[in-house]
């Protein structure tokens, strides 16, 4: 975990997080100074949730994934936390990804905040020694994808929702660590087609090509998680958890060796003209469409 400290404080992301929640109950809620988050611990199970709640679709500001970034940390600190489960508290979405409304028109070093505040959520949720599963009861596109893909065990609804990485359909060209996370959990092959084709998948599809690890009714989705998440806590945790170090700690070196790269080269390209027309387009689009 010092890692992950050293990854947040590098990337300017860690403030002063409280060491231990405040509240010494059974079940305990770090509800204090989160905006877009509930975090709930329950102490006899060990397991969290970390819902996101930031209606009306979560989609992510730079200030959520701030706090996903700071909760997951706080988490994982704490002795009695084994487990996170991330849901939402958005009915049928899980998150609509990066708040395009943020993005568009960003100044320059607002910008490089929002991007560091995205490799932060991203490698404190990939790079937890605790167990993290995504309980998807909605749409998950791109930047909701990436949380998903962060955590170790994920379940979807099935219904009419979407998963998957579009980016390259907004114009927005992939980078690394994005293309390594899900050519790690989807393999090369789907990764050439889905990432260069920027193809969303229904559940069922993303069952079959591994994006998702099952597919459940929507009510059976967060008790499905919270079944697997029993058994997966039973594992010890030492063990386990320095085997999951084992496996992601290449990936986790490489984003902080190549955080700063990854911003520059992101910032050319989210900040130049044809993406932004593209971002003002969409933004427009899906204004009409809830004018409709
Ligand atoms: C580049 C390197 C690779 C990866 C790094 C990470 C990069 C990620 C890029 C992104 O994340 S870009 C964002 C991509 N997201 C999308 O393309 C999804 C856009 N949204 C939708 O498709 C739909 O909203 C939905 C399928 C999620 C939900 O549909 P529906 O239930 O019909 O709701 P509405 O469309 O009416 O949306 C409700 C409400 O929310 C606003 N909204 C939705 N998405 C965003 C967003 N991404 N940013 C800001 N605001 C969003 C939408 O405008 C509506 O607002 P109202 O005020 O009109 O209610």
């Amino acid at each position: 975990m010092a890692c992950i400290q050293k990854t947040l404080r590098g990337l300017g992301v860690l403030r002063q997080l409280p060491r231990e929640s405040t509240v010494n109950q059974t079940y305990c809620r770090y509800a204090s100074s989160y905006k877009y988050l509930q975090v709930d611990l329950d102490k006899k199970t060990k397991v969290a949730h970390l819902t996101l709640a930031r209606k009306p679709a979560n989609s992510l500001n730079c200030d959520m994934m701030k706090e996903i970034a700071m909760a997951t940390n706080e988490l994982d600190q704490d002795r009695d936390c084994k487990g996170i489960i991330i849901n939402s508290c958005v009915p049928n979405i899980f998150s609509a990804g990066l708040d395009l409304t943020e993005l568009y028109q960003a100044k320059e070093l607002f910008f490089q905040d929002f991007w560091r505040s995205l490799q932060a959520m991203f490698s404190t949720i990939y790079g937890t020694k605790v167990v993290t599963m995504a309980a998807i009861e909605g749409h998950a596109p791109a930047a909701g994808c990436i949380i998903a893909l962060a955590t170790d065990y994920r379940v979807m609804s099935e219904g009419k929702f979407n998963i998957g990485l579009n980016e390259s359909m907004l114009g927005i060209p992939m980078n690394f660590w994005v293309k390594d996370a899900f050519i790690a959990t989807c393999g090369q092959r789907e990764g050439e087609r889905a990432l260069q084709l920027g193809q969303m998948f229904i559940p069922s599809t993303a069952l079959q090509i591994g994006l998702v690890d099952e597919v459940v009714p929507q009510e059976l989705t967060l008790p499905t998680v919270q079944k697997h998440m029993k058994q997966w806590v039973k594992v010890p945790g030492g063990a386990r958890g320095l085997t999951k170090s084992l496996i992601r700690q290449q990936a986790m070196d490489n984003l902080k060796a190549k955080a700063d790269e990854d911003l520059l080269i992101m910032t050319r390209h989210m900040l130049s003209q044809p993406i932004q027309n593209t971002i003002g387009a969409y933004l427009e689009n899906m204004t009409k469409k809830s004018k409709r």
